[in-house]
């Protein structure tokens, strides 16, 4: 199994160049596994304490799961990924299951902090926008995706995210086979990993 990752700052545009990979290739030989999945289980708090959770650090991951799942999914078997609910900023109680495929794609702002984590993927693709193209979209998702209202967005911005992003994302991009400038749509860099994995399918 030929494991890719995909990082990057929020906003950069990462589930959508994933997206815009997989759309035309073959369900059945290319899955996905988002670090979203793997945020920690709060269930023992209120909605209200969960809201203030630190999601930008990589504490928030529960990267022990992640691990085994690659593990176990190397080994061709299959596992019950969790599903993620960004309303209720929690794991809901339902999971996907997730079987082995020749190529695996890993997408998540902090999937590159975690070394052993880095040292499972055999591609590292790092997408960059810049700061300003990322806090728009991530502002426009918040409010009409996600549940939080502009000012938190901004608030959180300030506080958390860029803090969080120059100390642990941003630094990733030095582990990078790849990066991907996506100010803009970038179809050519969407083609050339495209091209990749579809070696890898023949
Ligand atoms: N290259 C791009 N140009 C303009 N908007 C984009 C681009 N890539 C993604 N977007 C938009 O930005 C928002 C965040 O993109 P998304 O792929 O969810 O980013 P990420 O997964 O990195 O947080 C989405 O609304 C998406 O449609
Ligand atoms: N309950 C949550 C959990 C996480 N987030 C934010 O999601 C961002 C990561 O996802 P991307 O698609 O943007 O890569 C991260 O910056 C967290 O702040 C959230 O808003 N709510």
């Amino acid at each position: 199994m030929l494991i890719i990752g995909i990082a990057g700052g929020t906003g950069c545009g990462k589930t959508t160049v994933v997206n815009q990979i997989i759309n035309e290739l073959p369900t059945d030989e290319v899955g996905v596994i988002s670090q979203d999945s793997y945020y920690n289980d709060l269930s023992h708090l209120p909605l209200a304490e969960r809201k203030k959770t630190n999601f930008d650090h990589p504490k928030s991951i529960d990267f022990t799961l992640l691990e085994e799942h690659l593990i176990a999914l190397k080994s061709g078997q299959s596992v019950q990924q969790p599903v993620y609910s960004f309303i209720d900023c929690n794991r809901t109680d339902e999971t996907v299951e997730t079987y082995a495929r020749k190529v695996m794609i890993v997408e998540g702002i902090l999937i590159m902090t975690n070394p052993k984590i880095r040292e499972m993927l055999d591609i590292k693709i790092y997408v960059h926008a810049d700061s300003d193209e990322r806090l728009i979209r991530r502002l426009k998702r918040d409010v009409n995706e996600r549940g939080w209202n502009m000012n938190e967005t901004l608030d959180k911005y300030q506080s958390t995210l860029k803090p969080m992003h120059l100390q642990f994302i941003e630094p990733t991009k030095e582990y990078a086979d790849i990066i991907i400038p996506n100010n803009k749509y970038n179809t050519v860099a969407v083609d050339i990993v495209r091209t990749i994995i579809t070696e890898k399918l023949v």
